[in-house]
């Protein structure tokens, strides 16, 4: 007679299905909260499409994120969104004085002295064009050009006090040109960077676009997001960040990308492994929960256990606020 088999016994009682679970555990620690600064100090806008996702004055931060604070949080990811400053084609007003980004990296260093400040290294929300990068007269992009303003606002961002630079150009080198201008700068000890390696051309970007006004037409970035269908690019992404000194990778988006999110943690077990659940993502389990298909907090929870399970060490989610609740009574 075949051998019955007894899986059954292993997972019958909480504690054991908690031993089986170790792997995907979720602690608050785990969680990125991203955070839109309006270069109005003093608004606090919700997005007409996605009532959820608000851009926040500099000047409405604390209020916003000390209570946050309070429940667990311990790392913010900022992005300047301009409504005010002009925008040109090398995004000057990324890292000028009253800089969105700038002033919020400001407020929040001397708020929350031991909250891990993030800053989003790009210019696609500064630039005329609504490129991540530089354009040249002809619409190309300009490599050398784009790395070397990339570079030079991770230096600001430092000297203004963040702790990471997460570079979310995808410019090829950007890497290597942020790490030595931290280092020449004298925050190669101190500020480690996060890089969006893996970061694919994604129609999941939409809600996040539309709260920045990117003047790009139909937010076309193919030439230089990774194709969704190329998981060797992904992987040679991965390795490039590495090879010019990435401390920490990134896959992005999450949902579609979980087979990347295992492929990079298998590739480097060592390394800090970040996932971003973007702007479309979280507004389709808000839209779902909104029409009733599950209680939310099953249903987003229930996804970050998979982004865990997947090989995600951190993650990166407008859910966060919602998430040091949840945890805090699951
Ligand atoms: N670089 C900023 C926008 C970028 C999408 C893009 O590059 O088009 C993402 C942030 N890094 C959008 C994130 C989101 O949609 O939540
Ligand atoms: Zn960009």
């Amino acid at each position: 007679m075949a051998k019955r088999s007894t899986l059954f016994c292993s997972y019958r009682h909480q504690v054991l299905r908690n031993w089986q679970s170790t792997e995907a555990v979720l602690t608050k620690e785990n969680f990125v909260y991203p955070i839109l600064v309006h270069d109005k100090p003093d608004v606090e806008e919700p997005l007409e499409a996605l009532p959820a996702l608000t851009r926040y004055g500099c000047n409405r931060l604390e209020a916003h994120v000390g209570p946050l604070v309070d429940k667990g949080l311990t790392s913010v990811l900022i992005f300047g969104v301009l409504q005010n400053l002009s925008k040109d084609v090398r995004g000057s007003n990324a890292d000028s004085e009253n800089a969105p980004a700038m002033q919020a990296i400001r407020k929040l260093r001397s708020a929350f002295p031991n909250i891990l400040i993030i800053a989003d290294v790009c210019i696609c929300s500064y630039t005329s064009t609504g490129h991540c990068g530089i354009c040249c007269d002809n619409g190309d992009i300009d490599i050398d050009a784009s790395v070397k303003r990339l570079a030079e606002i991770s230096v600001n961002f430092a000297k203004a006090g963040c702790d990471v630079i997460a570079p979310s150009s995808m410019m090829d080198g950007r890497v290597a040109a942020i790490k030595s201008a931290l280092k020449e700068n004298g925050f190669g000890n101190k500020i480690p960077v996060l890089s969006y390696s893996a970061k694919f051309r994604s129609f999941f970007y939409g809600p996040f676009l539309e709260a920045t006004k990117s003047c790009l037409p139909k937010q076309d970035k193919k030439m230089y997001h990774l194709p969704p269908a190329s998981s060797g690019i992904a992987h040679r992404a991965l390795k490039r960040d590495i090879d010019e000194g990435a401390d920490m990778l990134m896959v992005k988006p999450s949902f579609a990308y979980t087979d990347i999110l295992r492929d990079a943690k298998t590739m480097f077990p060592d390394i800090p492994l970040a996932v971003y659940q973007v702007s479309g993502e979280y507004a389709m389990l808000l839209k779902g929960a909104e029409e009733g298909l599950y209680n939310l907090d099953d249903g987003v929870l229930e996804v970050m256990t998979g982004l865990r399970r997947a090989g995600a060490d951190i993650i990166i989610t407008y859910f966060a606020p919602y998430v040091l609740d949840w945890l805090s009574v699951k």
